[in-house]
């Protein structure tokens, strides 16, 4: 194997294990604790100054789109995706992050707080549908 691809291989199952390690460590994310992450990741890039709302919205409308290709030709896919591959799933779970992580940081930069926004969002919801008959599963 060329000595640049081993490297590079060595470096990604240095940077899953470690990957490994973040998931254990943090059972109960917070979107605080990811907006607070996703600042200093900015600030510390000197990337700041191009994350404006427009574009964090179309970073994120882009990462809506790869998250799209994963599902893009497979017909109806079973809830738990139980044909998948491990590695379509690590795929799966890159996308779905990186569109929540530039929600976050969009939500951030116009000054809101997300996650009082979202459960005003559930509270308003539950009153436009009430529960009108339980059906059992
Ligand atoms: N200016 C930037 C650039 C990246 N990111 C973060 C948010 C996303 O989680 C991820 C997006 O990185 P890429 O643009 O490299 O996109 P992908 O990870 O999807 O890579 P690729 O498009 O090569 O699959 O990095 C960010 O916060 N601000």
């Amino acid at each position: 194997m060329h000595e640049g691809k081993t490297i590079t291989k060595r470096k990604e199952k240095m940077e899953k294990s470690s990957y490994e390690c973040v998931k254990k460590a943090y059972k109960d994310v917070s979107l605080q604790e990811l907006r607070d992450r996703l600042a200093e990741f900015a600030e510390v890039r000197g990337w700041k100054q191009y994350h404006s709302p427009r574009n964090l919205l179309l970073a994120l409308v882009g990462e809506v789109g790869e998250l799209s290709e994963i599902f893009q030709w497979r017909g109806e896919v079973a809830r738990g995706l139980p044909n998948w591959s491990s590695d379509d799933k690590e795929h799966l779970e890159e996308e779905l992050s990186d569109v929540l992580l530039y929600l976050i940081q969009l939500a951030d930069v116009c000054g809101l707080d997300l996650g009082q926004a979202a459960l005003a969002k559930i509270v308003k919801n539950a009153r436009k549908y009430p529960v009108i008959n339980q059906k059992s599963s």
